[in-house]
Parts: C-alpha cells; structure tokens; sequence
C-alpha cells in the first residue's frame, strides 16, 4: 500500500493530464480515503511509520533510504528522491534534504540507545541534489556529551558531495513527551 502509495506521489507530480482524467483520478482518490476512513487506528497501532522491516518504515513522508551498513555508530546506505520531491530545474526540494537527514541521523541517534529528539539541525546545500538518482548517505556519531548527542551526515551524487548536517539529538528523559 505504502508503496503504491509512494508511486503515486510520484505521477501525480510529474503529470500534466487532460481534465476528464484529473475528474477521474480525483473521484478514484476520494473513494479510497474514504474506503480507509472506517480503519482510524491511534498513533501506536498504525501501520505508517512504524515498519522497522520495511526500507522507509512503511511511510511515505521521506524518501525510502536502502541501507548497506548501520550499527551504533554509523550509517551507509542510498536514497534515490522520486520526482515527488522536486522542487525547481530537477534539483531536490530544499526542504526535502533535512527530511532525509533528520530520518537517518535521528534513528542513528537512538540506535542501541534511549530515544533522542532533534534539538536543532544544521544542513549545507553544497551542490545541486539531483531528482531520480541514487544517492549515497553517509552518517556517524561523532560524539556524546551527557544527553547530547552530535551526530554527522553527508550526501554524494558519486564523488560531488550535494549536502551535508550537523545535528544535536538530545536524549529524553523518563516520562518526557
Ligand atoms: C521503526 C519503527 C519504530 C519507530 C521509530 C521512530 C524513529 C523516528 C525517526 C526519525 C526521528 C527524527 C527525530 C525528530 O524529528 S524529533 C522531532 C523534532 N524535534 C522536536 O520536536 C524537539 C522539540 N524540542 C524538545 O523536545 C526539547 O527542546 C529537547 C528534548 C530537544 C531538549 O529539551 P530538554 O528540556 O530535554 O533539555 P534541555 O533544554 O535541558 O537541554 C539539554 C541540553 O541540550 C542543549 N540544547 C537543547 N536544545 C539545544 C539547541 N537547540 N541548541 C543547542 N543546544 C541545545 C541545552 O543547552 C542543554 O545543554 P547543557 O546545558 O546540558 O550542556
């Protein structure tokens, strides 16, 4: 579902159908949302998200990072951002890339650990991030002070670093939201 989901984010932007089709499609979208509107569940019981197997966790908020090493200290894996997060000159919306950085280092950040939250997260666009290429993601913990944990990462079309952040996780104390 996540995944058809996702390719359908992808053709809507990408499209530019006649009206009738639109009608359609828009009809055909209604139906479905109104197919799982009977199946609402809280925030621990749905599925989105919550899919530690799946690449992405089964939601399709950011983009499915495919991962080739990751323990405590660091992540290696590729992201490929659809056509959905475009955001000008097929270059990767601005906004997209703290998403992805703020998914693999946040998740790092607790990684055989007590959960963190971002406290802040400092992203350089160092080059255009290209649309429909797999990237290569790099991050690591570079160190931990008491309840703050800094952590890196680093975006590469092949060899051209696009972006790169610098993120605080602090740890949550017992019983904080
Ligand atoms: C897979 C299936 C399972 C599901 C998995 C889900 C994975 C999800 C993956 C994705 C997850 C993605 C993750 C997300 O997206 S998390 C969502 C986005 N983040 C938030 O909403 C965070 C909102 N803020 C807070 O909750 C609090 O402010 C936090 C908890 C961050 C700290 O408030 P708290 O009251 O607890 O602590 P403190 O204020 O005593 O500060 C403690 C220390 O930290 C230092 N400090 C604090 N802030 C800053 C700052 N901005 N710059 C520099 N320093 C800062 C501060 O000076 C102090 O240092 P020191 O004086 O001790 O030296």
């Amino acid at each position: 579902m996540i995944e058809a989901l996702r390719s359908l984010q992808a053709r809507v932007t990408g499209a530019a159908p006649p009206p009738e089709t639109v009608t359609d499609v828009a009809e055909a979208l209604e139906k479905l949302a109104a197919t799982l509107e009977p199946f609402t569940v809280g925030e621990r019981d749905q599925i989105a998200g919550h899919r530690g197997d799946l690449p992405g966790r089964g939601q399709a908020m950011s983009p499915v990072l495919h991962v080739d090493e990751w323990d405590g200290a660091h992540v290696l894996g590729r992201i490929t951002f659809s056509r959905f997060y475009l955001g000008g000159n097929w270059a990767v919306h601005g906004g997209a890339i703290p998403l992805a950085f703020d998914e693999v280092l946040g998740r790092l950040a607790s990684t055989g650990r007590t959960a963190a939250r971002t406290a802040y997260l400092h992203v350089n666009y160092r080059k255009i991030t290209p649309i429909e290429v797999e990237l290569r993601v790099e991050a690591k913990v570079d160190r931990v002070e008491g309840r703050k944990r800094f952590l890196t990462g680093a975006l590469y079309d092949g060899e051209h670093l696009t972006a790169d952040a610098e993120g605080l996780f602090v740890e949550l104390r017992p019983g904080q939201p």
